[in-house]
């Protein structure tokens, strides 16, 4: 270490930038190849990876997805333009095993998961962390939204300064040691124009690339394709029933709804029907009115805790704090009461829509995430 150094540089290490390697994770997007662009010009020994995650030539990818061989030229072109090595790894079995095989199954089971959550903590956090020590990186970066923040107990996860942008809900599951090895360079950035702006500033040619959207194995959002594919054959029909169990219609799958879901339903002619609940046992979908969505109390599991003390040590009447309990959803108050080391009830102050097994309900302090868990199950079920 120089002798000059005594602050820490701008990724928090007490040495100088040249001294710090990090590999940043690069998409091929704009959000990462700042990240790696950035911390090249301010000198860091930066080592772009981008993980080929599936077969881009089979039919599950689609044009523009994060790993398809045009986003592999992207990032190869930013690492070239500025000058630091870039390597392409093979990773199509870890998410194929950790990221794809669970959406299936999730979906056969009558859940609704968050496969971007799976990826982060897997994939990304896990298998590329451990990828980086072994190439002798003292941190990870991704271009994520989410602030990551030196606390008095360690470093803690915040929302980013951007709530358009924030993908807070998506990392809930990152734990304490992954958090202290990763870095969100853009987590501070106001806005998505200011990234493109650093873009243009570097003269990268993915400076007016379009923003990913939905979810990257998934083409144009038709996941039951996907499913059928991965699992041919497993949808099978079954009836549309009301709350009192009365038939009123079919299905070709339990795989095509989602909790809450009032479109495509093709029964009714009264007043507007959602999906209360599935039951992939029995086939069913089960339909009721809106009233009939909301869910107070609900039970996570695999709970990652993120606050100051132990998990089950909560005080009287529980954690205060509010959740999210879809992406889409702003944070609602309620109370997390600890059931085990990792698993919860939750009580929320006013019944929220939309709760689906699968889905991730994230625990919130302000702009401060506590952790989260997944929803097993609602006091609809
Ligand atoms: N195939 C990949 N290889 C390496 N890193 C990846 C890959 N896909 C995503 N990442 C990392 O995860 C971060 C978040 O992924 P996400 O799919 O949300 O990207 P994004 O918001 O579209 O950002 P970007 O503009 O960098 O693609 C990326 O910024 C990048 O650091």
């Amino acid at each position: 270490m120089s002798d000059t150094v005594n602050l820490l540089n701008s990724l928090g290490f007490a040495k100088t930038p040249a001294e710090t390697r990090v590999v940043v994770a690069m998409s091929g997007g704009v959000d990462s190849s700042v990240v790696a662009a950035q911390l090249k010009s301010e000198g860091y020994d930066v080592v772009g990876v981008t993980l080929q995650l599936y077969d881009h030539g089979a039919a599950l990818a689609r044009k523009g997805a994060c790993c398809a061989g045009r986003d592999i030229h992207d990032a190869r072109a930013v690492a070239d333009r500025m000058g630091f090595p870039h390597y392409v790894l093979d990773y199509e079995s870890r998410f194929r095993e950790s990221v794809i095989d669970d959406f299936a199954d999730q979906y056969l089971a009558g859940a609704t998961p968050v496969p971007c959550v799976r990826c982060n903590q897997s994939v990304k956090f896990r298998d590329l962390l451990s990828t980086a020590r072994e190439l002798g990186a003292d941190c990870l970066a991704t271009g994520h939204y989410v602030r990551r923040v030196e606390g008095a107990h360690g470093p803690q996860l915040h929302r980013a300064a951007d709530p358009a942008r924030d993908q807070s809900y998506f990392l809930f599951a990152t734990t304490p040691e992954q958090l202290a090895y990763v870095r969100f360079p853009l987590g501070g950035v106001a806005t998505k124009a200011e990234t493109r702006a650093m873009a243009a500033a570097h003269g990268l040619p993915v400076a007016d690339k379009a923003d990913s959207q939905d979810i990257c194995f998934v083409p144009g959002g038709r996941y039951a394709d996907v499913i059928e594919k991965l699992r041919p054959g497993a949808a099978e029909p079954g009836e549309i029933v009301d709350l009192e169990g009365r038939v009123l219609g079919t299905h070709p799958g339990v795989i095509h709804y989602t909790v809450g879901q009032r479109r495509g339903l093709g029964v009714g002619g009264g007043a507007p029907l959602h999906v209360v609940r599935l039951e992939p046992r029995a086939r069913r979908v089960v339909v009721g009115p809106r009233a009939a969505l909301g869910v107070s109390r609900l039970a996570v599991g695999e709970v990652n805790w993120l606050g100051d003390g132990p998990f089950e040590r909560a005080p009287d009447g529980g954690w205060r704090v509010a959740v999210r309990v879809r992406s889409t959803r702003p944070p609602a108050p309620a109370r997390v009461l600890p059931t085990g080391p990792a698993s919860a009830e939750v009580v929320l102050a006013e019944p929220e829509e939309g709760v689906a097994p699968g889905q991730a309900c994230v625990f919130y302090a302000d702009g401060r995430v506590l952790g989260g868990g997944w929803i097993a199950r609602r006091d609809a079920d």
